[in-house]
């Protein structure tokens, strides 16, 4: 079930970036960005290279800090301003309210692909059994070859890594789904199982905010594209 009120709200964030190597030089990236992301949503982030979908994204998931703002995400019943929670908070926010998917994978090395991808389902308390059944599913429908599931991902090839990467982002339950270019190296078969993936996320009520440079992509997913060069920061600075 869908209600009407969001799970993730911007309320003009904004973000200069100081350039302390070049004099102290600012650089204002964002301002005044506002917008708001349903469940069962997917808003997707546009706007030419450079006009800070990235930075966003970044200040959603609480890896940049934001200078003015609020990003208000709801937490069960509780409602956490991320622009202003403490580091201990936002680790919780993240294992319990949003993933977040990057192109590329970051992972302990010596742990079979298998292994992270069950891991993750883990994180938000999927049982053991459900999770691994859940691993598996991903794992064959993004093509990850059944004979490397029991390999580290180490020596995999950069779209196989990142089809891992990928199923650990999409095995956890959570309600916001943050994605960053995950589809940035797939072939087409992969894009669409990756379409399809971000759907059943959508269905199951999920809040999607993601950025794709495919164009395929983007507007298969999209709900609602919001376009970053409306918050410019330097026109507002
Ligand atoms: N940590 C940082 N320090 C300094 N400048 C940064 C930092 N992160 C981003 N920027 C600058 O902010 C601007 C926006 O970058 P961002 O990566 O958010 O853009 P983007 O829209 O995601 O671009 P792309 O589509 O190329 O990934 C760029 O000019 C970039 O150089």
């Amino acid at each position: 079930m869908t209600t009407a009120s969001p799970l993730l709200t911007l309320e003009t964030v904004s973000r200069t970036f100081t350039l302390h190597l070049r004099g102290g030089l600012r650089l204002p990236v964002v301002s005044g960005v506002s917008f708001s992301v349903l469940p069962g949503e997917c808003v997707v982030l546009g706007g030419p290279s450079g006009a800070g979908k990235s930075s966003i994204l970044k200040m959603v998931y609480g890896n940049y800090r934001c200078d003015g703002g609020r990003i208000l995400l709801r937490d069960g019943a509780e409602t956490v301003d991320v622009a202003r929670a403490e580091p201990r908070r936002i680790l919780r926010l993240r294992r319990d309210v949003m993933g977040y998917v990057s192109q590329f994978l970051r992972v302990i090395p010596r742990v079979p692909a298998l292994d992270i991808v069950t891991e993750a389902a883990r994180e938000t308390g999927v049982a053991a059994e459900e999770a691994r059944r859940r691993a598996e599913r991903l794992l064959a429908l993004l093509n990850v070859p059944e004979r490397l599931w029991s390999l580290p991902p180490a020596t995999f090839s950069g779209g196989e890594q990142q089809r891992v990467n990928i199923a650990r982002g999409l095995a956890a339950e959570r309600p916001v789904l943050l994605l960053d270019e995950p589809t940035a190296s797939l072939d087409a078969r992969n894009r669409a199982v990756v379409v399809d993936l971000v759907a059943e996320k959508k269905a199951q009520g999920v809040a999607v905010l993601g950025i794709f440079h495919d164009e395929d992509v983007r507007d298969a997913v999209a709900d609602r594209i919001v376009d970053v060069t409306r918050f410019a920061g330097a026109r507002a600075a």
